[in-house]
């Protein structure tokens, strides 16, 4: 993925880290202010309930206590009973006693002739007659509610039924489990609470709380515009809420985002997409022109196609250990490219470059003896090179190189010279073949200080019994030169730069019929 891409995804995920946290604040205010209101609703309707249950069990205990009394009917001592019991109980408006089906005497006295006694609406299961919106000739204009029993009929004013401490936009209603209005606690009571406890529905302005039992329903609603006051309550701490956890997510995202665009990061995506490529700078022979094989170089390819010099990013794949898996990466991609290349000549052979923790831990040989497993590619043919680095550790690099070279490979030292090490310290390592570094080959043919160590280095090697391959050859001299004092092979821009397989394979190809054709 390239980095245009990557910057474009992680905007839009700092976007929605920011947007997701912040909607979900909102939300979540909103969810718990509703809910805060609801249960409020719903408190106020089961204390509706409870009000309008407590006025039906004191007019029953009145009506009982009216229907026990021994007094004469409208005897004076009756009538002030029914006046003390509508005075001390505060559900009881008036009570009336009926001889038959007329109005006999009230709490008030005697009643007006010609008052008939209205019909139930319905009875209770203790036989109580409820009747609704009656009409008293005594108080006109006033809608009351009756209950009945025996002789006796009480009156209530409707508002005693909801008679809850509320704020004023709250409508609270008692109504029967039928839906008819037993009483309210606001006239006139709305259309839509009037839906309500017809319907058990109503539309989205209202928000709203029922309560039930056998008889009666309780209703408790207010405008929905009312949850403004409780959800500015809730946004005040779930905002800052969410604005930290969108900066959390918007610092984890630019974060992952520096992570992934830092060299390493890319290193590593680089390493996981398997993005390395490896080319081939041929080998010769210096007495014949042949080409006897090739250093393997590695090279990584980007997604947009450019190609990253090795030496940008080995050091920090080494500093790092992805060189590791890298060195692997190469392997597979030798045995890949060059198997039937080296199956059909089994003269030519690929050096591979170790890095020094690959001679340390040594591992890559049990990696290397897999890839090679069933190939046809002989373990001669793979030759192995490290730099003085390698050798450091002296112990592990020796165990290393004997056990490369017990499996039948050939250990090269490269860049020599370049390092600290000396001819001498590398008398106590069992290597095949000696690289010489470029800048020693660059000083051929120039009189320099440097100019006398380099035939030197080469008489030292041959005297040590090393093959030696001279690095970096760029002119015909140098060539000349190397070939008269013995240098046995050679690598350069002179002979051929690193090649993609099928050029090197091409290159060889040809420079084996030339040699064969003798020119
Ligand atoms: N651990 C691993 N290291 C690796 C691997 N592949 C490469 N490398 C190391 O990276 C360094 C740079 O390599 P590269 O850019 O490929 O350069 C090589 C040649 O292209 C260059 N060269 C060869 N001939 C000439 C020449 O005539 N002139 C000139 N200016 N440059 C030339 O030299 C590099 C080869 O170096 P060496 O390995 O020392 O032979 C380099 O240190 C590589 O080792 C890998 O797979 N693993």
């Amino acid at each position: 993925m390239d980095r245009t891409r990557i910057v474009v995804i992680a905007a839009l995920l700092a976007l929605a880290g920011v947007a997701l946290p912040l909607a979900t604040a909102v939300h979540l205010a909103q969810q718990r202010a509703v809910a805060a209101e609801q249960r409020y609703l719903q408190q106020l309707a089961r204390k509706a309930l409870d009000r309008a249950q407590q006025s039906f069990a004191d007019a029953r205990s009145v009506l009982r206590e009216m229907q026990a009394t021994p007094l004469t009917p409208c005897s004076d001592a009756h009538v002030r009973l029914m006046r003390a019991l509508t005075l001390r109980n505060r559900n009881t408006d008036d009570i009336g006693f009926f001889n038959g089906d007329q109005l006999a005497c009230t709490s008030a006295g005697a009643a007006e002739p010609g008052i008939t006694r209205s019909k139930d609406d319905f009875v209770t299961a203790d036989g109580i007659g409820v009747s609704l919106d009656l009409a008293p000739q005594a108080s006109p204009g006033i809608v009351m509610v009756g209950m009945a029993l025996g002789h006796y009929k009480l009156l209530i004013h409707p508002v005693r039924f909801a008679d809850v401490l509320a704020e004023p936009e709250i409508d609270l209603a008692i109504a029967l489990s039928d839906g008819r209005l037993l009483g309210s606690l606001h006239e006139p009571l709305p259309e839509g609470v009037r839906r309500l406890l017809q319907t058990g529905k109503t539309d989205q302005t209202l928000l709203y709380a029922l309560e039930r039992d056998e008889h009666l329903i309780a209703v408790a609603a207010e405008p929905r515009s009312r949850v403004l006051t409780p959800l500015r309550r809730e946004m005040r701490w779930l905002l800052p809420l969410g604005a930290l956890m969108a900066a959390l997510i918007v610092a984890v995202v630019a974060w992952g985002l520096r992570r992934r665009l830092s060299p390493l990061g890319e290193l590593k995506m680089a390493v996981a997409r398997r993005e390395f490529v490896v080319h081939y700078q041929p080998l010769i022979e210096l007495a014949t022109g042949r080409c006897i094989g090739a250093e393997a170089l590695v090279r990584w390819r980007r997604p947009d196609g450019s190609m990253v010099r090795p030496d940008l990013f080995i050091p920090l794949a080494e500093d790092s250990g992805l060189v590791l898996p890298i060195t692997d990466q190469v392997i597979a991609e030798v045995v890949r490219e060059m198997r039937a290349a080296l199956v059909s000549d089994r003269d030519l052979h690929i050096a591979i470059n170790l890095s020094a923790q690959d001679i340390r831990s040594g591992r890559v040989l049990a990696v290397l003896a897999q890839a090679l497993q069933g190939s046809g590619i002989a373990p001669q043919q793979i030759w192995l090179e490290a730099t003085e680095r390698g050798f450091m550790d002296a112990d592990a690099a020796r165990a290393t190189i004997n056990r490369a070279r017990a499996a039948g490979h050939a250990v090269a030292i490269d860049d020599f010279g370049t390092g600290y090490s000396s001819l001498s310290y590398l008398q106590g390592f069992a290597l095949d073949a000696l690289k010489i570094d470029k800048s020693f080959i660059d000083t051929i043919g120039a009189e320099t200080v440097t100019s006398s160590v380099t035939p030197h280095i080469i008489d030292m090697a041959q005297a040590l019994g090393l093959q030696v391959v001279a690095e970096g050859v760029e002119t015909q001299a140098q060539a000349d030169y190397l070939r008269e004092r013995g240098v046995q092979f050679a690598q350069g821009w002179l002979f051929a730069k690193a090649l993609p397989a099928a050029e090197f394979l091409a290159f060889a190809r040809s420079r084996q019929a030339k040699t064969q054709a003798g020119t």
